[in-house]
């Protein structure tokens, strides 16, 4: 069949984002934070050594502190995360004429459950685009970990076009920057900027995981499309969990140390998050500021997450439209 014979409602969408507790208490963060590190795209010790460390030591305690600061992020129409995903799916549908759908990785909506009704209503062609702009086995494998669980499960398979990372295109750039000099607009300039990546153990990177490169790389070309000189846009990484050596620098030890170094105006962003969530809302925005300006710092930014942004949408789009001309 060609792509001429197929109608736009033979052709479907789906993003995918991480997934966020259904409610911010403890049983549904405990079930939540099973799923997610139970996976060993996620957390890759064997499981008669994880799991009783995991079901014993990490979730009973892990869950009631982790509750406290869902509870301070929570919005009254529900998670961030789940929220600004939701905008994300209803803004990329009035720029397509095909369905477009979410799923996430863990929680509800599931991968697998969003797929298998898909194709029950009879889509043949599916675009999966993780909403990761770099790629790390993490979390851009574990969603097509996903995908071909699903596709083992089927008969008659819909095919499937999977984009791996997009912190190069055009239009990604274009926006990271924008969101930059829009801040700078209203606020003027600081000492420099920090990019706080969600960090990795350093071993996957040693594996051969590129996400510590795609950082880097996200980092270099914003500087260049900023034209802002490249050690005034600094890269840290942060939410580590465990003991393992994790990327470095880690942004809590590092912003302790900025103010010395005569950087006390910090605006800070993180681009691995392509929406606002616990990670940005809490740890970013609220406990490392408070790292910062405790340390000596005078001022200190957050630049939101693109989310829903027209020019965000206009990226997705653009992948969605590259992907389906493959076709
Ligand atoms: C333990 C290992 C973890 C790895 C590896 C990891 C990688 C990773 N995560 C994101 C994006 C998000 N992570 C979020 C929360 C979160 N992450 C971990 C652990 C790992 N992440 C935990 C345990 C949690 C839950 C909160 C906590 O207990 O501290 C979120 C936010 C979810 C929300 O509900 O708001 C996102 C998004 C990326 C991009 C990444 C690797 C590149
Ligand atoms: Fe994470
Ligand atoms: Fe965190």
């Amino acid at each position: 069949m060609t792509a001429q014979e197929l109608s736009s409602s033979d052709y479907a969408v789906v993003l995918v984002n991480l997934g966020t507790p259904a409610a911010p208490e403890v049983p549904a963060i405990k079930a939540y934070l099973n799923q997610f590190l139970s996976d060993k795209r996620v957390v890759d010790y064997p499981d008669w050594l994880w799991q009783p460390i995991l079901q014993l030591a990490i979730l009973p305690f892990r869950s009631r502190k982790v509750a406290k600061a869902y509870q301070s992020i929570w919005w009254p129409e529900g998670s961030p995360l789940r929220v600004i995903t939701e905008r994300q799916v209803n803004a990329l549908q009035q720029r397509l004429p095909m369905p477009v759908r979410y799923a996430m990785t863990y929680g509800e909506p599931a991968i697998g459950n969003t797929l298998k009704a898909l194709t029950e209503q009879g889509v043949k062609r599916i675009v999966i685009l993780p909403l990761y702009p770099q790629y790390s086995a993490t979390t851009t494998a574990a969603v097509s970990d996903q995908v071909g669980d699903f596709l083992r499960s089927c008969r008659n398979q819909p095919e499937i076009r999977f984009h791996k990372h997009y912190h190069q295109h055009p239009l990604y750039r274009q926006a990271l920057a924008a969101s930059v000099r829009q801040h700078w607009q209203q606020h003027g300039q600081a000492d420099a900027l920090l990019l706080s990546f969600h960090g990795i153990p350093k071993r996957f990177v040693e594996l051969g995981d590129p996400y510590e490169a795609h950082c880097f790389e996200t980092a270099a070309q914003l500087a260049e499309d900023l034209g802002w000189p490249q050690d005034k846009v600094i890269v840290s990484f942060q939410s580590r969990v465990g003991k393992e050596q994790w990327l470095q620098p880690y942004t809590d030890q590092l912003l302790q140390t900025l103010p010395a170094k005569g950087i006390k105006n910090l605006q800070v962003l993180s681009p691995a998050f392509a929406a606002d969530c616990l990670e940005t809302l809490e740890e970013l925005s609220v406990e490392n500021k408070e790292i910062y300006l405790h340390a000596g710092g005078e001022s200190y930014q957050y630049i939101a997450a693109l989310n829903d942004s027209s020019p965000h949408i206009d990226v997705f789009a653009a992948i969605v439209q590259q992907q389906l001309q493959g076709w």
